[in-house]
């Protein structure tokens, strides 16, 4: 489903991925570990087609994702309807006006009928027990409350990989535990899961393979 073919990236002279093959089957939970610095949040860019590899080749369902193939908009629509990205800071995701706006943001590009933009909405709010927070301005909110609303608007994208930047960190315990039985749920139900953590329980918990990544910018499978 995800393929990586000897990719390389560097910022300007910074190299961030060295020679990097990676596949990945759909109903996959791969967890990604490795040093800070290392490369990681670089690879999920990639995957997520926010950068493109100075080298070798990235395939996802067997379409070459280059910038030139996103910038079809047919194309880019649907792979990115494919891939639900959890940014670490949820302030990069969060620009509108209200809680269920930015909830229902997703849905409505995806122009989905308006009973099914509603439900999506409304089961996405109560997942994450937001449905109080509504009416706020997702700017306004706390840490931990910023990171179930932009779960919630990536979930309610119903995605086919979600990628996971540490999903746990600054949530609550309670919410840690409803989070992991989701995403659980959600890898049972045949979406494939790329996360990466600095968390042992959460990698054992949830991991149906292992990479990690070295100082040099390597991937190695374990
Ligand atoms: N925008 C950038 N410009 C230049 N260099 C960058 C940029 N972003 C990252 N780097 C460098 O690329 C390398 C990989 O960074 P990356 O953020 O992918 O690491 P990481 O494994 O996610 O680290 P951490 O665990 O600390 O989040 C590092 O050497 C970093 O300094």
């Amino acid at each position: 489903m995800i393929r990586l073919e000897k990719v390389c990236f560097a910022y300007e002279k910074e190299i961030a991925l060295r020679y990097v093959d990676l596949h990945i089957e759909k109903g996959d939970s791969l967890v990604i570990q490795g040093p800070n610095g290392c490369g990681k949040s670089t690879l999920i860019k990639l995957l997520n087609g926010i950068i493109f590899p100075s080298e070798g080749h990235y395939f996802y369902k067997d379409h070459e994702i280059t910038e030139k193939a996103l910038k079809d908009r047919q194309f880019a629509k649907w792979f990115h309807q494919q891939m639900g990205y959890v940014f670490q800071n949820a302030d990069t995701q969060l620009f509108c006006g209200s809680v269920e706006e930015e909830v229902a943001f997703g849905p409505i590009q995806m122009r989905l009928p308006e009973a099914e933009v509603r439900e999506r909405t409304e089961d996405c709010l109560r997942l994450f027990g937001i449905e109080k927070l509504r009416e706020r301005p997702p700017y306004h909110l706390s840490g931990g409350e910023k990171r179930k609303v932009s779960l919630a608007c990536i979930l309610s994208l119903n995605p086919e990989v979600l990628i996971l930047d540490e999903p746990l960190a600054g949530l609550d315990e309670k919410t840690q535990d409803m989070l992991l039985t989701f995403l659980k749920d959600f890898h049972r139900a045949g979406k494939t899961l790329i996360t990466i953590t600095h968390n042992r329980q959460l990698a054992e918990e949830l991991g149906t393979h292992f990479a990690v990544m070295n100082e040099e910018h390597e991937l190695k499978m374990v």
